[in-house]
């Protein structure tokens, strides 16, 4: 898939390289583009971007069902926005995987080809108004938690990326919450919507931290260097320990019935998360994947000549430019 130029380990000068770069990392170095690295962690790096990027791209569908259907022109308003700043997040992140030697083309193909993964999150479907909200406020909120822990990564493109996202995540994640609380302190038809909206997106909202640290193949080198800062639970628990007092106080009931709160820690505890439901969706089977993909190739087909005339566009413009 992507050529390696540097970082094998048949290279002579390895282990003095790996030394040195490990040395960068623990001095809290950002690794450059151009910089030597090992070819893991090039591997790794296009696998979580790519994987991001897509989650970005395919993350517009469930909330773009609703732009048409929005209960007012403010809340239209701010769902364009919202569904628009997710395109650009995912035009960061392909041009940050980018840097690493994968093209657009490949990481475009992956996807739709339906090899590549994206986050289990966005396989569930959107069935009433309050959805928009509760995604707004839990599903930005889990990744709020894992992309301000994203943000101290060692890789420049996608830490300084991370930046600029969980800024404009925040703004997604308040207007989330500002409707949820407004909804949960509404008519009994707005409570009992947006109950429901809660007890569907609960479990695969702490799914999205990623398997327990246990099952976490890659957690431990993506510890060592510097890609994550923190560990699959250690993100999950940050999320429950700030979401979970505020939805209680919103009057909303969690459906977890062995959740917890642990005096001697301060963290909330929840109980045990349905893994198969995780493994069925993220290989394929969840209830929204087939529609997923379809729609993404839809897009990609329908936008076909934009990016023919901007190649063609490009082309003249440089023959003009040569002349
Ligand atoms: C934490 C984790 C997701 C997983 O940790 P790792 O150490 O990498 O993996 P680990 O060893 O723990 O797992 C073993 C296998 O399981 C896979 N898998 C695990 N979890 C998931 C999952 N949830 N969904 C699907 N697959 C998952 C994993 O890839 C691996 O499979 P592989 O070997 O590749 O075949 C990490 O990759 C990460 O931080 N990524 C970047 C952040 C990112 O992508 N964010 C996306 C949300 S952006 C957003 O929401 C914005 C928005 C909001 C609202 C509306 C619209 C947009």
């Amino acid at each position: 898939m992507v050529k390696l130029k540097l970082g094998y380990p048949e290279d002579p000068d390895y282990g003095e390289r790996l030394e040195e770069f490990e040395a960068r990392i623990a001095r809290g170095e950002k690794i450059e583009p151009g910089d030597w690295m090992p070819a893991e962690y090039r591997r790794q790096l296009i696998r979580m971007i790519s994987q991001h990027a897509h989650s970005e791209w395919v993350g517009m569908l469930p909330e773009g069902a609703w732009i048409t259907r929005a209960p007012s022109l403010r809340r239209k308003l701010i769902l364009l926005a919202k569904v628009q700043d997710e395109a650009g997040h995912g035009q960061y992140l392909y041009h940050a995987a980018e840097t690493l030697g994968i093209t657009r083309e490949e990481m475009v193909e992956a996807l739709l080809s339906g090899k590549a993964k994206y986050s289990n999150i966005f396989n569930y479907p959107t069935l009433t108004w309050a959805d928009v909200g509760i995604i707004g406020w839990l599903v930005d909120g889990m990744a709020i938690k894992n992309q301000t822990m994203l943000a101290q990564c060692s890789y420049g493109p996608y830490s300084r990326a991370m930046v600029r996202i969980c800024a404009e995540e925040t703004f997604h994640h308040k207007q989330g919450k500002e409707a949820v609380l407004l909804y949960a302190k509404g008519s009994k038809k707005q409570r009992q919507m947006v109950q429901d909206a809660l007890n569907r997106w609960w479990w695969p909202t702490l799914m999205m931290a990623g398997p327990h640290d246990t099952d976490s193949p890659h957690t431990p080198l993506l510890l060592r260097w510097g890609i994550k800062t923190k560990t699959n639970d250690q993100v999950r628990q940050e999320f429950l320990n700030e979401h979970v007092p505020e939805l209680l106080d919103a009057g909303l009931t969690i459906p977890d019935p062995d959740l917890r709160y642990d005096e001697k820690t301060g963290n909330w505890i929840h109980g045990p998360i349905p893994w198969e439901e995780f493994w069925k969706v993220i290989g394929g089977e969840g209830p929204m994947n087939r529609h997923r993909l379809a729609a993404r190739r839809k897009a990609h087909e329908e936008g076909r000549w934009v990016r023919e005339a901007l190649e063609a566009y490009g082309k003249r413009h440089l023959a003009q430019a040569a002349d």
